[in-house]
């Protein structure tokens, strides 16, 4: 008897663990371990999938055991080693496994139970997507057979004549799409319909990819740049442990310019000459079309791009191209940690620093923690790259535990751009709205008289664009979430950032009824405004969530910049990495201060980081470039570090207040939270939970709070949680596996508990 171990689709608790389903004969050479199947499940019929993660001779189930009822893949989609990664992921992120098996699964692959007939409830279990075909057409007769038929068909009949000579052609060729053939030569469908009948030709089905980046494709490869000595030194180091197959762990240091691609690149094609193949990360906002371009145009079609911005059919479709050894090189953002790559030689992770690698819902992980993993069981190099690495990594480098790499040079030799900090508490301002000081003005003004260009940054999307009444101080908020609503000037609305709540902008305070409803704050969209006053004439390019809401909206907008379009590109973060055009000169900050004002821990050193990226946008080719910072806060330790381009004063400055606050790197940290409609019922819940926390962790670990989220009330739940500090805390995976086991909290009373490994927050 053969038995095989499955994770059924069922995300609990008490269904957390491998299920022993018979094997039916006519099955037995199609059930594999990281295959999916469908089983039934419980009583009755029901019927869900399940994902096959072993096989044994006989089980040790009393009960009576059920078959597995079919095989919905021909070839395994999930292999030996991410199925090792999965249970691992799970383990150490206390989710369920099937949940960490459908993170690394496309979309496309994810199954939904569909109604089959109407009458007697049946259904069926299926894949979300589609595989898309096309027709081929295929020459099924010999030349002379053609010739023969030429002569027989009448000269009038014009497209059957052209269709012969075509099909002459293709003997014992390839199949050739049907689509190309009927434009080509203007052939009509129904002819080649036809002469299928007639026995001509015949018509297949080919699977086809649906590429997103084609066109890239057939561009002529760029060549490898000849190396500056840091970047050859940088290089050496790394493709030597890719041709010895060893697991280090590199920190590559390079200033913004310093030509980190470019290792990247060559390290890549070192891979591949290998036979290996290599997995590249990159924030999912650094993923430009800029990059795609870099990679692509180096290696063609060997290269998946894998991100958010694909349609479920075109991710599927590069997932395909991976899986199936068609293509040997990934770039992708956080969830291509997991692309099927069989065989890693290399794994690079850019902006090793940017929180986007830390996903924000179950499973909890970190991209880092994935690669590090992944290159571990492959043997490989694992490559970090950053011109603000983490405090973390930092810290690693320092002690050895990671090889630090430093590139400390721009490749064009040019120093890093001076930056001048602009105090906003004494500065002269634009008359319009006081966001822009004279200081700026005049700088954009002699950038745009030279025929060069700007990007100006502002921090946070809208973040403090809000209503408010002058007479009592009334301010809308959110009915769901604890948090005032932004202000949208293009909708004219009200907009919860939080859960999408949208309403008409009061004309009459709704508490005091007076008329003195005033518009506050600083948003993309009124520094747009305020620019068009300044410079009528100029060019802007807004770039922010709203704009680059569409599909390609983005790549759209970086491409008219870059073709001279605009003179000034305006947005949010999402403009401060990986840019380079040459002719951007002047790099502006419209306000340094959002996140510094946040009762988080790593503040500043995301500020130290945002300024120091954006600033790297400026004079990376010829022209020199300049920045300018304005800020309320110009005495702030971060900002000033940012202006010196001191990376090294900062890390040591910032380690400095860490080990006074006992924050990460020095500890460790977990957060619990608990969430519920209803406040006291989450309240109660997470200080059961604090106490059983107390009672089993050892007296060394710290434990914060509990304390009610910073923003209590989201999406018409209310937030509770702790935080624990520790250095080394033995009971930890115990004491908190126990608690998932063991929670009265089930999601059917309405309870949601989240355990977040090293959060980016405490808030
Ligand atoms: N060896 C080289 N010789 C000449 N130019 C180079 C060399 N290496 C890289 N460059 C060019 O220098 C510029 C900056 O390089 P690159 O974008 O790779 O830097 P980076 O360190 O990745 O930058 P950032 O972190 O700011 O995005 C690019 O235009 C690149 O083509
Ligand atoms: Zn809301
Ligand atoms: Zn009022």
């Amino acid at each position: 008897m053969a038995y095989a171990r499955i994770i059924v689709d069922v995300p609990t608790m008490q269904t957390n663990h491998p299920y022993d389903y018979l094997i039916p004969d006519n099955l037995a050479d199609q059930v594999a371990p990281g295959k999916r199947v469908v089983v039934s499940f419980g009583k009755g019929t029901r019927q869900v999938m399940g994902m096959v993660v072993g096989m044994r001779d006989q089980t040790d189930f009393d009960g009576e055991v059920k078959s597995v009822l079919r095989v919905l893949d021909d070839q395994p989609v999930i292999s030996a080693e991410l199925l090792a990664l999965s249970k691992w992921l799970a383990t150490d992120t206390f989710s369920f496994w099937i949940s960490c098996l459908q993170t690394m699964l496309p979309n496309a692959l994810k199954t939904e139970s569909r109604r089959l007939n109407k009458q007697t409830d049946e259904t069926e279990i299926v894949n979300k997507g589609r595989i898309q075909t096309r027709e081929y057409v295929r020459a099924t007769k010999t030349a002379a057979d053609y010739a023969a038929l030429t002569t027989e068909t009448r000269k009038n009949a014009k497209n059957q004549i052209k269709l012969l000579k075509i099909l002459t052609e293709l003997v014992g060729k390839d199949a050739v799409a049907l689509q190309t053939l009927s434009k080509q030569d203007k052939i009509p469908r129904a002819t080649f319909t036809d002469a299928a009948d007639k026995g001509w030709l015949a018509i297949e089905d080919h699977e086809y990819y649906r590429h997103p980046y084609a066109q890239l494709d057939d561009l002529p490869r760029t060549k490898p740049l000849h190396f500056t000595d840091e970047q050859q030194r940088a290089y050496d180091s790394v493709s030597q442990s890719v041709d010895q197959h060893l697991n280090d762990t590199y920190l590559l240091e390079g200033v913004t310019g310093s030509g980190k691609t470019e290792v990247y690149l060559q390290l890549i094609a070192r891979t591949r000459q290998e036979g290996r193949d290599a997995l590249m990360l990159v924030p999912e906002i650094g993923l430009t079309p800029q990059m795609v371009k870099r990679v692509k145009g180096r290696f063609g079609s060997e290269v998946a791009v894998l991100h958010s911005g694909l349609s479920d059919g075109e991710r599927y479709d590069e997932w395909r191209r991976i899986a199936r050894g068609e293509a040997h090189i990934v770039i992708g953002a956080r969830s291509a940690a997991f692309a099927p790559l069989q065989n890693l030689g290399l794994i690079v992770m850019d902006e090793e620093h940017e929180t986007s690698y830390k996903q924000d819902d179950t499973p909890r992980y970190h991209a880092r923690d994935v690669l590090a993993w992944r290159a571990k069981y492959n043997h490989a190099p694992l490559l970090l790259g950053s011109a603000t690495p983490s405090l973390e990594s930092r810290a690693r480098a320092e002690k050895g535990v990671y090889k630090r790499l430093l590139m400390p040079e721009r490749t064009n030799n040019k120093p890093l751009p001076p930056v001048d900090i602009i105090d906003m508490r004494e500065a002269e301002v634009d008359s319009y709205s006081g966001d822009i000081s004279n200081a700026l003005t005049t700088a954009l003004q002699t950038t745009m008289a030279r025929g060069e260009q700007a990007v100006l940054m502002l921090n946070r999307r809208g973040f403090s664009s809000f209503v408010m009444c002058r007479e009592c101080g009334y301010v809308a908020k959110c009915p769901n979430c604890d948090i005032s609503l932004t202000l949208h000037m293009d909708t004219h609305t009200l907009r919860c950032h939080y859960c999408g709540h949208e309403e008409a902008i009061p004309k009459i305070c709704p508490s005091c009824k007076s008329r003195k409803i005033r518009y506050y704050g600083t948003g993309t969209e009124k520094v747009e405004q305020t620019l068009h006053q300044l410079f009528p004439d100029a060019g802007v390019l807004r770039m922010d969530v709203d704009t680059t809401r569409k599909k390609g909206a983005h790549g759209r907008i970086l491409k008219a910049f870059g073709d001279g379009k605009a003179d000034i590109l305006l947005g949010t973060q999402m403009i401060a990495k990986g840019l380079d055009f040459p002719n951007v000169t002047l790099v502006g900050v419209i306000n340094a201060d959002t996140a510094l004002g946040l009762p988080d821990f790593r503040a500043s050193e995301r500020t130290f980081q945002l300024l120091t990226q954006v600033s790297g946008r400026a004079g990376r080719a010829d022209k020199p470039g300049r920045v300018l910072i304005q800020t309320f806060n110009p005495d702030n330790y971060a900002i000033q570090l940012a202006q010196r381009h001191d990376y090294e004063r900062f890390f040591g400055l910032e380690m400095h207040m860490r080990h006074e606050g006992n924050y990460p790197p020095y500890y460790f940290t977990f957060k619990l939270t608990v969430s519920h409609e209803e406040e006291d019922k989450a309240a109660k819940a997470i200080f059961k939970l604090a106490d059983q926390l107390t009672a089993n962790l050892s007296d060394q670990a710290i434990i914060l709070g509990p304390t009610r989220g910073a923003i209590a009330r989201v999406k018409r739940r209310y937030y509770y949680q702790v935080v624990i500090k520790y250095k080394n805390e033995p009971n930890l995976q115990k004491t908190l596996a126990d608690m998932l086991e063991s929670t009265q909290m089930s999601s059917r009373s309405g309870y949601q508990i989240a355990f977040d490994r090293e959060p980016l927050s405490f808030i």
